[in-house]
């Protein structure tokens, strides 16, 4: 890990019991509300795309869309925000998935992601992949690649990548 990255790590916050009794919830708001931890992760995110040659950016509700729009404007690239239900005025497509603390459900955006493009998919963090997995699908539905995924913090004991085996999944911190 770069001497950086070790620095703006200890902005992170662990909330106990959160959103439900026996979950610490890893709570990225004060480093992403400081400017040089906001800059770190961005960097090394739009890094990560850069190597895997992608032309889109999606993000994923709700933190998902502040790491993705930046990293997309460092990157040159446009910005797809997959959300959570009930919020998009054309829906291409929608996938259900569990979470650590529950269920929940991702939609895309009608008109978004052309044939073919190349996703760098971009979230806060990797827990059980559910959510991530829930993107991917969603980029591949609409017959778009998933060309790496990138997160900032991995919590390794949910084992995530189990669920994303065979893709790009860069984390910027493991705990
Ligand atoms: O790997 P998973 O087990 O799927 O969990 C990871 C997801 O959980 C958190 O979001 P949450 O669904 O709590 O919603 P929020 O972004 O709206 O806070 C986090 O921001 C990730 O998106
Ligand atoms: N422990 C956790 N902290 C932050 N986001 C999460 N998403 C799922 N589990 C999480």
């Amino acid at each position: 890990m770069s001497s950086e990255l070790e620095r703006v790590s200890g902005l992170i916050r662990e909330v106990e019991d959160f959103p439900q009794p026996g979950v610490l919830f890893r709570d990225l708001s004060p480093l992403l509300a400081d400017a040089e931890g906001f800059r770190v992760v961005v960097e090394e995110m739009a890094a990560h795309g850069t190597e895997a040659d992608v032309d889109v950016v999606v993000g994923i509700e709700a933190r998902g869309f502040l790491l993705g729009a930046a990293v997309a404007l460092r990157l040159g690239l446009g910005v797809v925000g997959v959300r959570k239900p009930g919020k998009l005025p054309a829906v291409a497509h929608r996938v259900d998935y569990a979470l650590e603390y529950g269920t929940a459900t991702l939609e895309l955006p009608e008109g978004t992601l052309r044939r073919g493009a190349r996703a760098l998919v971009v979230d806060d963090v990797l827990a059980t992949g559910g959510t991530v997995e829930a993107a991917c699908s969603l980029v591949e539905h609409a017959e778009a690649e998933v060309s790496a995924v990138s997160v900032v913090m991995e919590l390794a004991a949910l084992n995530g990548r189990r669920r994303l085996a065979g893709r790009k999944v860069r984390s910027l911190l493991t705990v």
